[in-house]
């Protein structure tokens, strides 16, 4: 019997609104779709389980608050399927359409606002560091296009983490991550500070200002490495690294994990969220981010990925959207310290949401 290809079936999941995650690892060509019969949802205190379970996590950015999300492998689809599998894949109950929210999409107005809310909280001396974060709406782009989306993602962004998810609990969301927060492989562990944004225009100059919001996430997972008995690990950067149309500061950490290996939930818990998407103190930061953003984060700034047999691949969401009621919601953030200018770290915003709007009007032709 014909095969069925794996953009067929990501499209019939897409219509009918069956969970599943599709996504490709930086610098590889395989793409993997997985498909789950039903969705775990769990607290903070389980995550440490759902580490060890096989398919793939979903973290919110605030764990305390919001529910994280397991997708259980019960199919995994790479390049295509038989059509016994994809009919076996049609038997999956549904749970309805997905659920639309009211959004705050800040104009640049209420973004300055927000922005002189948590500049206050820097010069007070309460955190050194926060990341302010907005919505951009764009309209006319509705979840019809979502899988040539994804696919545009993968091939204009091949060193990115591309992937697309649907859950009842989460929505639909796609997006191009340029930073891993923690992978294992075998017992070498990876990790990265990722801070600090230039445009193609500028790159290579670098200014004290990005070196320090860098230099913040550096001590931070230095210090997490630390407290979890990791004195020896490779160390390689700060180095540019491309990211669609922008450069970051990117320092690699590759490890032993050895002792590392029963504490993972623990560990990812105290590394997430690092002060590339939260800030300085962590609790501090979270708390001023709370009070001050208008939108709800949901899972913009959590991570997500692969868990299988052991082995970890987990990403930060940022460079996402989700599909809302015929458009999407872009999520932006940007670091702020107290060398930050609002109309900048503005314009870095719009610079970041190009990452989309690029493979968005490249869709649309
Ligand atoms: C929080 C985001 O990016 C982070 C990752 C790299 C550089 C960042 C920055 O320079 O502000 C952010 O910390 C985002 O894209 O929404």
């Amino acid at each position: 019997m014909a095969e069925i290809s794996q953009k067929k079936v990501l499209e019939y999941c897409i219509g009918i609104n069956a969970p599943f995650a599709i996504y490709k690892n930086p610098g590889e060509e395989k793409i993997t779709l997985l498909i789950s019969e039903e969705v775990g949802v769990y607290g903070d205190k389980e995550l440490s389980g759902y580490l060890k379970k096989s398919g793939f996590v979903i973290a919110p950015f605030d764990l305390q608050h919001d529910a994280g999300l397991f997708l259980k492998d019960d199919f995994v689809v790479e390049g295509s399927t038989s059509a016994e599998v994809f009919e076996a894949i049609k038997q999956i109950k549904t749970s309805g359409d997905q659920t639309t929210e009211s959004k705050c999409y800040a104009t640049y107005n209420s973004y300055e606002k927000q922005y002189r809310q948590l500049y206050k909280a820097i010069e007070s001396g309460k955190i050194e560091k926060a990341i302010l974060s907005r919505i951009k709406r764009v309209d006319g782009v509705d979840d019809s296009c979502a899988a040539d989306l994804f696919y545009k993602l993968c091939s204009k962004y091949p060193e990115a983490y591309a992937f697309m998810y649907y859950t009842l609990n989460s929505g639909l969301w796609v997006g191009a991550s340029p930073e891993l927060l923690f992978k294992v492989e075998n017992n070498l562990g990876t990790t990265v500070s990722l801070a600090g944004t230039i445009s193609e225009g500028e790159h290579s100059q670098w200014q004290n200002k990005e070196e320090e919001e860098q230099q913040i996430v550096t001590d931070f997972v230095t210090d997490v490495l630390k407290r979890y008995g990791v004195d020896e690990a490779d160390v390689d950067g700060p180095k540019s690294v491309k990211a669609g149309r922008l450069f970051h500061l990117k320092t690699i950490y590759r490890f032993a994990v050895n002792g590392l290996r029963d504490k993972l939930g623990d560990f990812v818990k105290d590394l997430h969220p690092t002060p590339a998407v939260c800030g300085l103190p962590k609790n501090e930061a979270m708390e001023v981010i709370r009070r001050v953003e208008e939108h709800m984060r949901s899972y913009y700034a959590g991570f997500i990925g692969r868990i299988n047999n052991g082995n970890v691949e987990l990403f930060v969401n940022i460079r996402c959207m989700k599909f809302n009621d015929g458009g999407v919601d872009m999520f932006l953030g940007g670091g702020i310290t107290v060398g930050s200018k609002p109309e900048q770290e503005w314009n870095e915003t719009e610079l970041k949401a190009s990452t989309l709007l690029d493979v968005i009007n490249e869709i649309k032709g």
